[in-house]
Parts: structure tokens; sequence; C-alpha cells
């Protein structure tokens, strides 16, 4: 196998410190660059470089002796990006744009780029495949549909190498490192602190969608088959080609099955109380991620529900035991 030295953007956050992790393992060189907006400088994995900075600096980074660079940095708050969506634009678009502008400078031409199930919006059509239509109900998935056409035009234009990986909802944890979003906003961490007894109750955010038990229905998918996904990426990524992958399971659980697994996980008892919808959520999300089993050989390993909120316990118990930070 080819080994690579990569520039991780995000690298001290959830998704990015785990894929750094595999890289390591798998033996590439890695150095992270992140302005800790909402990372952790101790999620950054031993063996690798830091650099606290931000993308719109990576000029003073990259170099000719960067082969790839993976970028997770990026402002990833639905609800935030409906309020401000200004700051959306500037650090997902605009920053992408100057790493775009650096990495051509510095003459880096492989791109694998977190993008998201968000750039669909409310699908007419489940599984989702890459070629429904891309139609966002908020300015987070807007500005990673933005930068999925910048990629395009710069691998169609210089040559880049470009991946964009769609990921549906991204759950679990690798060894120690897992979700420490803080606020948290996601599903199943927050059913883990209340199994916890850290929050009182889950609330449910809409029990009346046109769904077998009226909750929003997701695709969960392992951080740590996502992490291998990113390895094939690097791998399969062509010049002059932009290659857009979907990443999830293709099977969907309500909010209440989650709920009800994370129950069974954990023999806790977990309170849960329905509430209003949350506003631009779709009732249905589930990926059909055949391009990326064809393409990429991807083989998701830990498909099964109960095992990504097993690994997310595992982590969220160990945190609040203090033997992880
Ligand atoms: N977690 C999910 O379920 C999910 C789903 C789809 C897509 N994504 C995408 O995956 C990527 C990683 O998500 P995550 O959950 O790990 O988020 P995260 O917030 O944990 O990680 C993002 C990291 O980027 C850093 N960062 C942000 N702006 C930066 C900048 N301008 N310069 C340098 N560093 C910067 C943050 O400090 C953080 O460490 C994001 O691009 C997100 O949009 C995540
Ligand atoms: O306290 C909560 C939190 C979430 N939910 C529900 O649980 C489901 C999953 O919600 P998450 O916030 O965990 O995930 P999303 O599906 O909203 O978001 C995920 O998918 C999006 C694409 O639509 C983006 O990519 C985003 O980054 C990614 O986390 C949704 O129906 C949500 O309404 C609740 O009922 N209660």
């Amino acid at each position: 196998m080819n080994t690579s030295k990569c520039l991780v953007t995000g690298g001290a956050g959830y998704v990015g410190s785990v894929v750094a992790a595999h890289l390591l393992a798998a033996g590439h060189t890695v150095t992270v660059l992140d302005d800790l907006s909402t990372g952790h400088r101790d999620a950054v994995p031993e063996g690798a470089r830091f650099i606290e900075g931000r993308v719109q600096e990576a000029a003073r980074h990259l170099d000719g002796s960067y082969d790839a660079v993976l970028h997770f940095a990026a402002c990833s708050q639905v609800g935030e990006s409906v309020a401000r969506p200004e700051k959306y634009w500037r650090n997902n678009v605009g920053g992408t744009l100057d790493l775009l502008d650096a990495m051509r400078a510095a003459g880096v031409r492989t791109l694998v780029f977190s993008s998201t199930a968000a750039t669909y919006g409310q699908p007419a059509v489940v599984p989702v495949t890459e070629d429904s239509p891309t139609v966002p109900t908020n300015p987070y998935g807007a500005s990673k549909l933005a930068v999925d056409h910048m990629i395009a035009a710069e691998c169609a234009a210089h040559g880049l190498a470009g991946v964009s990986l769609r990921y549906f909802n991204v759950a679990g944890a690798y060894g120690r490192w897992g979700e420490r979003h803080e606020p948290e906003s996601h599903l199943v961490p927050l059913v883990l602190r209340t199994a916890l007894g850290e929050r009182p109750e889950i609330a449910v955010h809409g029990d009346d969608y046109p769904t077998p038990d009226g909750t929003c229905v997701r695709d969960y998918l392992h951080v740590a088959d996502l992490a291998e996904a990113h390895l094939l990426a690097l791998a399969a990524a062509r010049p002059g080609e932009h290659l857009v992958c979907n990443l999830g399971n293709g099977n969907g659980f309500s909010v209440r099955e989650v709920v009800e697994t994370a129950r069974e996980v954990t023999g806790r008892p977990i309170p849960q109380r329905a509430g209003p919808r949350r506003p631009g959520d779709p009732a249905v999300l589930v990926a059909s991620a055949e391009r990326a089993r064809e393409v990429l050989g991807w083989r998701p390993r830990r498909p099964d529900l109960g095992d990504i909120i097993a690994d997310a316990w595992e982590f969220a118990r160990r945190t609040a035991d203090g033997e992880l930070p």
C-alpha cells in the first residue's frame, strides 16, 4: 500500500480525530490543522503533528511535500446556521476557497471532503442516491453543497483529484475518540447523557411524522466505518475527477427505536418526552451507499445499531468516570 503525507483539517474534532488515528495506523504521516473552535487538543492522536491554526491560513503550512488534504474543518450545527448564516458562508465556503487556493499554489492535488446528507434536504425518494436532487433546507447544507460544486470545478479546471463523502448520521466511538460537542445536539450522545443521569429526559423532536411510529427515521453509521471510507477514498481519488459518495448503512431507525436500543444496551431507563418538531428535519433520511461499495470497495464492519450505541456508551461511561478527558 502507498502511504501519503496528509494534512487533516479539523483533526481535533470528532470525525477528524478518528480518521487521523486510522491514517496513522495505516502508516500515513499526519499533520492536523485545527483552530480548536469546537475541537479538543487532547483528541489529536499521538504521532500526528499539530498546528493550531485556521484553514483560512493553510497557505502558511502547506507545501509540495504533502500528498493529500482531508478536510473536516467546518461549522456544522444546523440550527446555528439558520440563525447565523454568514458564519457558515465565511467558514465553510470561504475557508474551503482559501484551502483550494493554498493547495493549488503548493501543488497538493488530492482532496477528501466531509460533505453531508444535508445537501439533499427533504428527499422525495429513499434510499437517497448521489443522483437525487440536492435541495438543502438550511445554510449548513447549502454551504456544504456549494463546496461540493467548488471541488467539482477545481477538478475540471485544474486537475484536482477530489472526493466528497456525504455522511448520513455518524455515531459511535473508536477507543479514546468519541463525540464531545458542546453544546451537543446529536441524538445518540444526548440519549446516553440521559442514561448517565446527566439529563432528566430525552426530548423527542416530533412524533407526528409520516413514519411507522411518528418519529424521524435516520441511517446511523459507525464512525470507524466512516474512517475506513476516507482511507479508501484517498486511494480511489483520480486527477481531474470529482467523486461523490454517500456513506450510510441503508437501514433506517426511528428516534424511538434509537432510545429503545440504548435502553437495551445500557440497562438504564432513559425517560423520553415527545415535544415539537425541530425546524428543517426531514422525516426520513436513508442512504443508498451502493456507489461507495462499488467504487471504493467500502464494507461497513459495524452496521448494527446496537454495536454503534454500545461503543458510544463505553466512551460516554469512561468520560463520565473521568477515565477519559
Ligand atoms: N458528525 C456528523 O454527524 C456529521 C455528519 C455529516 C457531515 N459532517 C461533517 O464532518 C466534519 C466533521 O464533523 P464533526 O462532527 O467531527 O465536527 P467537530 O466540530 O467535532 O469537528 C470540526 C473541527 O474543525 C475545527 N474547525 C472548525 N473551523 C475551523 C477553521 N476555520 N480552521 C481550523 N479548524 C476549524 C474545529 O475546531 C473542530 O475540531 C464537518 O465538516 C461536518 O460538517 C459531520
Ligand atoms: O434531542 C434530540 C436530538 C435529536 N432528535 C432527533 O433525532 C434525529 C437525529 O438527529 P441528530 O441531530 O442526531 O442528526 P440530524 O439527522 O439532524 O443531523 C445529521 O444529519 C444531517 C443531515 O441531514 C447533518 O449532516 C448533520 O451534521 C448530522 O448530524 C432527528 O430526527 C432529530 O430530530 C431528537 O428527537 N431529540
